[in-house]
């Protein structure tokens, strides 16, 4: 059961203050949705529209082609995963489980059936006889999962589900989660700020600031080709180039570029060059010669601050491979790809 979502000039308003500014969006039914943004920039409050439990100023919710105006939290095809778990203390993971099902009317040895169905599912088998004090964090994190589940909702909304957990568990639960969604073909709108959560998991990501959607598209696509400067800053370390028009295209610190696209406005405008862009090499557009400064190694990479020629002395974040040794104190010549490069109007950034 899965139903698409459409969300119409959408406005919400807390007395005087606008938190949603015309929000539309089509969700296809069975998609993973990351709602990402900075604290305040609207998250929650679209997703209690979409629940049911705030009812927006302006504009229409259509859930599997119906309008919600006027549908009440628990008529709706959607459950909602709250950041806390709100699990009962004083049951058991089978009736925790099964809570909702009761609340329909289901047979008792049928939603039990289907409880300790879930819990299995999601890692918990043999346990159903617990209580959630009897349980770490992630585990209760999977019972409330395992609850939302169990009533076979059209649309699963999660705020912030594993906000809770240490990092390691994060990401085990990000697999898991991406596993289920796909097994159930369930639709989830899923909230966080947390920009590598969002890559790990959805399909598409929808990028706010200040209550109104910044971009929207597949990971890959909002990282490499960001819609704005705001997406571009919150999807990822980039290093900012200040940039002006010049008579054959833009004027940097480290000299001319050739615009990698189509220049909008008179400028000024900012390049952005994602850290993992820079190389070691002379190949592409030159930035000439740096010095490595503070250098840490991440595995994969070291992460460098490197200290240029340029007019405007400018300091580079770079990952460098570990084979270019970067070690404090090394020259190297930095180029990067301008095919790779995106530019926009400069504004004052935030995050
Ligand atoms: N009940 C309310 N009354 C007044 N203002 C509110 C209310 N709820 C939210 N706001 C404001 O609306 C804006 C959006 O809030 P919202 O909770 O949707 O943000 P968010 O992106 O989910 O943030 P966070 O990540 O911190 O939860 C914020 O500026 C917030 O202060």
């Amino acid at each position: 059961m899965t139903a698409p979502i459409t969300i119409a000039s959408l406005c919400h308003d807390f007395q005087d203050f606008r938190a949603l500014h015309d929000i539309d969006l089509e969700i296809a039914a069975g998609e993973y949705i990351v709602l990402l943004g900075p604290s305040g920039c609207g998250k929650t409050t679209l997703l209690s529209i979409l629940g049911g439990f705030i009812v927006p100023t302006q504009g229409a919710v259509k859930i599997g082609g119906r309008d919600m105006t006027g549908v009440a939290p628990a008529k709706r095809p959607t459950t909602t995963m709250f950041q806390d778990y709100a699990l009962f203390p004083h049951m058991t993971l089978r009736d925790n489980v099964a809570f909702g099902l009761r609340m329909r009317g289901m047979a008792r040895r049928e939603r039990h059936a289907r409880a300790e169905r879930l819990l299995e599912l999601v890692g918990l088998h043999g346990d159903a006889g617990k209580r959630p004090h009897e349980l770490s964090g992630g585990q209760r994190q999977r019972v409330a999962l395992a609850r939302a589940l169990a009533v076979e909702p059209d649309v699963l909304l999660l705020d912030e589900p594993l906000g809770a957990l240490d990092l390691k568990l994060r990401r085990t639960m990000q697999d898991e989660l991406k596993s289920l969604q796909r097994e159930f073909g369930t639709t989830f709108i899923h909230v966080t700020h947390d920009q590598e959560e969002a890559m790990a998991i959805a399909d598409r990501i929808v990028v706010m600031n200040r209550g109104r959607i910044e971009d929207v598209g597949p990971p890959t696509r909002v990282y490499q080709r960001p819609a704005s400067l705001f997406a571009a800053n919150f999807m990822g370390e980039t290093n900012r180039l200040p940039a002006t028009r010049g008579e054959h295209g833009l004027e940097t610190p480290f000299g001319h570029l050739a615009p990698p696209q189509a220049l909008i406005g008179d400028g000024p405008f900012t390049v952005c060059l994602r850290p993992e862009q820079i190389r070691s090499g002379t190949e592409g557009w030159a930035l000439g010669s740096a010095r490595v400064g503070d250098s840490a190694f991440f595995g994969t990479h070291f992460r460098c601050h490197l200290h240029c020629e340029d007019e405007a002395a400018t300091t580079l974040i770079a990952h460098l491979p570990p084979e270019v040794q970067p070690q404090p104190g090394a020259r190297l010549a930095l180029s990067v790809d301008p095919a790779q490069l995106s530019v926009f109007a400069a504004e004052e950034v935030s995050s």
